[in-house]
């Protein structure tokens, strides 16, 4: 092996160094995100290697949700948090509170363990301004609020990929050192893809843009080839293939759930800011996604996100329609 490459390869620049790194650019950082990263890669090290063990689907639900509600109260930096597995929000005993807001899905995809597929975890972080008695409004904020988000997937490897504002960033879990690497520097997705991922089987209830948007897919009318469908119908799984290769993926409203399916604080957020810091697109059908406020800590909207051209035509459909009405 030559100098150059023997140096890439003895040179590790783990996750936590690549963020002290980051947070070394801000004079007034102290070193709380950094912990608080710290705790929520310690929960995902921990779900990748039960997964590996093959634990069954019940047992891992319940079992993660509670490794990251104690890893992230032992952390000393959060003072609220939200996870889909609970129903209210937790507030964090006076004692063990720091500045940070998590709201995460411990386990998303989770039907799909007992078989095999990519199951992850996703991840919002908003920060608290001042020192008060931490309420819910202090997590019910826009998305565009976050000051971070990610996912970790545990699939036939365990990759993490981190925005804190300023890029995209993936790390692939090594397993005989225990330490997230950087594998994926600045992830950008392409402008344009050659792929679509939507559950085709609600296709009869949807409404007349997303239909017309698949139907362009299929029979593009300007004589480009059709976009191909790939849909694992495991988030995590599906928006890493979209940020990589491009394309679109969409949770979209209808006619049975007018809001779609996806949860907006810790599904559509984390993964719109992600997409944005990427280069993409993330849209609602009626507004930028980062842009929706919450009313409800577990509300759910509509999403279109990908390749920023492709979200364009999707826009556009949208646009369109509402000047037919
Ligand atoms: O099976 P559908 O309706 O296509 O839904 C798939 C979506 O549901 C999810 O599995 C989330 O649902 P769960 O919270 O029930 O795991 C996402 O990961 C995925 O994008």
């Amino acid at each position: 092996m030559d100098h150059a490459a023997d140096a890439h390869r003895t040179d590790l620049m783990t996750i936590t160094r690549f963020v002290l790194n980051e947070q070394s650019k801000y004079p007034e950082s102290r070193g709380d995100f950094t912990i608080l990263l710290n705790h929520i890669v310690l929960g995902c090290k921990f779900v990748c290697s039960s997964v590996n063990k093959g634990e069954e689907q019940k047992k891992l639900d319940v079992l993660s949700n509670e490794v990251f509600i104690k890893a992230l109260v032992s952390s000393g930096r959060t003072c609220i948090l939200v996870s889909e597995e609970d129903e209210d929000a937790i507030i964090v005993e006076p004692s063990k509170r720091g500045r940070y807001c998590v709201v995460f899905d411990p386990l998303d995809g989770s039907s799909n363990i007992d078989c095999g597929v990519s199951i992850g975890t996703i991840f919002g972080i908003y920060m608290v301004k001042d020192d008060h008695e931490p309420t819910l409004a202090d997590v019910l904020q826009p998305g565009k609020q976050m000051v971070a988000a990610g996912y970790c997937m545990y699939g036939s490897s365990c990759t993490l990929v981190l925005s804190t504002g300023k890029g995209v960033n993936g790390f692939t879990l090594d397993p005989s050192l225990g330490e997230f690497i950087l594998t994926h520097p600045d992830i950008r997705i392409p402008k344009k893809g050659k792929i679509y991922s939507v559950n085709e089987g609600n296709a009869k209830n949807w409404d007349g843009p997303t239909a017309k948007y698949v139907e362009n897919c299929k029979f593009p009318k300007d004589g480009s080839p059709s976009k191909s469908l790939r849909y694992i119908g495991s988030m995590v799984a599906d928006v890493h293939r979209t940020i990589l290769y491009g394309g679109t993926f969409m949770y979209p409203a209808d006619k049975k759930s007018p809001s779609g399916k996806l949860r907006v604080l810790y599904e559509v957020f984390p993964m719109s800011f992600l997409m944005e810091n990427a280069g993409g697109q993330a849209f609602t059908g009626k507004q930028r996604a980062l842009d929706l406020v919450p009313t409800k800590i577990h509300d759910r909207s509509p999403i279109f996100l990908g390749s920023y051209d492709d979200i364009e035509e999707i826009k556009a459909l949208y646009a369109a329609e509402g000047k037919e009405e």
